[in-house]
């Protein structure tokens, strides 16, 4: 039950897996698949900054974990042709560890800051002069000896990513000239990124195996990678390293992940909205006591794609079950017309 849990969680779960995900990751914006409207603006704006020789702009990349944001960082430093330094809003606790970074940067270098929406706002003052001027102000010295002194930094970018735009203070948000909202990704999209990881991983995955894998994949590029390697374990063990669509789909069954994508949380979340607050509207603090999850995954992880694929609804009194919820779970809906006949 745990290792099905950890399937679907779209965080990366170990470090063992974060270096597959290096392996699998795409390096430049050629060969990011999908997000085709970040991608054009992106392509657009490094080939205007790069001809004027000037840092890109700040960008802001916002979406649902595993959609491609810490991707995106790499691909934009080295399509800039510049260094990336990586750090993360947790991470930056006082002012003087941001100014640390920001003087140590090259003209142009990109500065990723991820979790963008946890920085401390004494960083986050720090952080205002630094994008508008390239200049901040630190103290010296303590006491009534203290002085603020004036630093110039050289034109940097910062890219900022976070699940949730809207955590986001205003004056922060408003310093991004560039902001991306990351999607879902289509079966279809999905299906070749788990082709072009299935050559590097160099499996034996037919074309039914890899739609059968990106149909289940939560729209979700980081899943359908880990969904991919319990599907070579699997076709290793039982069916000589052939990958086929019934292979896949025999694979995806046993770990519990359904034909609509769905895993255990997700059908956990749905039934308790169904069965225990009569199809919702349920305030997020009741669900989540339901299902014993925290609030923050619900809405950062869970909730997204069941919004998205539409069997969920968020209104301001509450999250409510969809007709579509209701027929996933084998039961027929409260005002359909037939509920009876069942
Ligand atoms: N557009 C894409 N094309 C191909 N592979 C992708 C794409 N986007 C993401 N991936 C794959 O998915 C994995 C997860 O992506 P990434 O780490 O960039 O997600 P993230 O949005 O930063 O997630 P988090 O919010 O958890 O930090 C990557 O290692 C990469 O292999
Ligand atoms: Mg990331």
């Amino acid at each position: 039950m745990i290792e099905t849990d950890r399937l679907i969680a779209p965080a990366a779960a170990s470090p063992q897996e974060e270096q597959i995900e290096r392996a699998l990751r795409p390096r430049t914006l050629a060969e990011y698949v999908g997000q085709q409207k970040a991608r054009e603006q992106l392509e657009i704006f490094i080939h205007a900054a790069r001809k004027r020789s000037e840092a890109l702009d700040h960008v802001l990349l916002f979406g649902p974990p595993g959609l491609g944001k810490t991707t995106l960082a790499h691909i934009i430093a080295r399509e800039m042709g510049v260094n990336l330094r990586q750090t993360s809003g947790p991470v930056l606790e006082r002012a003087g560890d941001l100014a640390a970074l920001l003087t140590n940067l090259e003209p142009h270098d990109v500065l990723f800051i991820d979790e963008i929406h946890r920085l401390s706002p004494v960083v986050e003052e720090v952080l205002y002069p630094a994008l508008e001027d390239f200049q901040i102000d630190i103290m010296i010295g303590e006491g009534p000896a203290a002085r603020s002194v004036k630093l110039d930094l050289p034109p940097f970018t910062l890219v900022g990513a976070t699940t949730r735009a809207g955590m986001l203070t205003n004056p922060l948000r408003d310093r991004f000239g560039i902001v991306a909202r990351l999607e879902f990704y289509s079966p279809e999209e999905l299906g070749y990124i788990v082709h072009r990881s299935a050559g590097l991983l160099q499996m034996n995955l037919d074309a039914a195996g890899a739609l059968e894998i990106a149909r289940r994949s939560r729209g979700t590029p980081r899943i359908a990678n880990r969904l991919l390697r319990r599907v070579r374990d699997y076709a290793e063990v039982k069916a000589e390293g052939q990958a086929t669509g019934a292979v896949a789909d025999a694979a995806l069954v046993m770990l519990d992940v359904d034909r609509a994508g769905l895993d255990v949380m997700d059908r956990k979340l749905l039934s308790a909205v169904v069965e225990k607050f009569m199809g919702g509207p349920v305030g997020l603090d009741n669900l989540a006591a339901a299902i014993g999850e925290e609030r923050d995954t619900i809405e950062d992880v869970l909730e997204p794609y069941l919004i998205q694929q539409g069997y969920l609804q968020r209104t301001p009194r509450g999250r409510i079950a969809t007709p579509l919820a209701y027929r996933h779970l084998g039961l027929a809906a409260p005002n359909e017309p037939n509920a009876d006949l069942f």
